[in-house]
């Protein structure tokens, strides 16, 4: 069969970002049991950012296989992990110390290697190979669930318009010393394992947001970064927006359900342009 193009992106709206993080609390327990009841674990992989904050609604979820958890993270900046510019740190304070995922299920750098990034950078890779070796690596590991921010710029993870790193195609993780804001110097995985999960959710959250998202969602022709996260078939990508993020974006939202495959995603969104198509027409 030749390759499916991807699925559309599925855009959910929220009111509140109070509703929009117990939503995503609830996407991502099921996304776990879904990972769990077909492949026996649950690998995820965390951005930076204030996404970190957007999880507490995972502390106290019931019926949780934490110890089934294997947690990486999709950028992490070239600093201690305690430090307060840590993705480690921020998702420690936000939900990990609060629930019973063992410790050696949870991924960090090796924080011995922080004044050399190309041997950080590599010794994380080597981590990522050395997890997904035993289970479903070929070409790319195959994480069950990514879960992304989107700079003002487009960008996702540590990766940022226009710079070189976008083009990487063999290496699984990479490092850059010139971010153009916050921390200088990270590491990142790179855009083909971005795009190789079974689910990549973006959450974007704010008003200063929502001009960027209004472009990576109704032109994604640009080629920002964000809008080249599309997983290959069977992956899903999914957009949590609260109402100030989605102020500008004229992408059709999705009343929020669990959505399965490529087929489901394909009928919702075509569902969901009909419906503002019709409102269009009454107006
Ligand atoms: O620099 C970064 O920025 C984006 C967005 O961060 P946010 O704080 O505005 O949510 C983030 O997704 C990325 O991982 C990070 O390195």
């Amino acid at each position: 069969m030749p390759p499916q193009p991807p699925a559309p992106p599925v855009f959910y709206s929220f009111n509140t970002t109070d509703v929009l993080v117990d939503s995503l609390a609830n996407f991502v327990v099921k996304a776990q049991r879904d990972a769990v009841e077909k492949r026996g674990k649950f690998t995820i992989a965390l951005s930076r950012g204030t996404l970190a904050a957007n999880l507490r609604g995972l502390v106290g979820q019931e019926n949780v296989q934490w110890d089934k958890w294997e947690v990486f993270f999709c950028d992490e900046a070239a600093v201690p992990l305690e430090s307060e510019d840590s993705n480690y740190h921020s998702n420690i304070v936000s939900f990990l110390s609060h629930v019973p995922i063992p410790k050696n299920q949870i991924h960090t750098i090796d924080p011995s290697l922080i004044d050399d990034l190309e041997e950080l950078a590599d010794q994380y890779e080597k981590q990522l190979i050395d997890h997904f070796a035993k289970s479903n690596a070929a070409r790319y590991p195959t994480f069950d669930l990514m879960l992304l921010g989107m700079g003002t710029d487009g960008e996702t993870a540590s990766l940022f318009p226009r710079h070189d790193i976008l083009t990487e195609k063999d290496a699984w993780v990479s490092y850059i010393d010139d971010a153009p804001r916050g921390p200088k110097r990270r590491i990142t995985m790179t855009l083909p394992v971005l795009t190789h999960c079974y689910r990549a959710v973006f959450v974007v959250t704010g008003g200063e947001k929502a001009e960027m998202l209004h472009s990576i969602l109704d032109e994604p022709e640009i080629g920002l970064p964000c809008s080249r996260v599309r997983p290959a078939s069977p992956g899903l990508v999914f957009w949590f927006a609260d109402a100030d993020a989605a102020s500008t974006t004229k992408y059709p939202p999705t009343t929020f359900r669990w959505i399965d495959n490529q087929k489901e995603a394909e009928e919702a969104v075509a569902a969901a342009k009909r419906k503002a198509a019709s409102k269009g027409d009454d107006e």
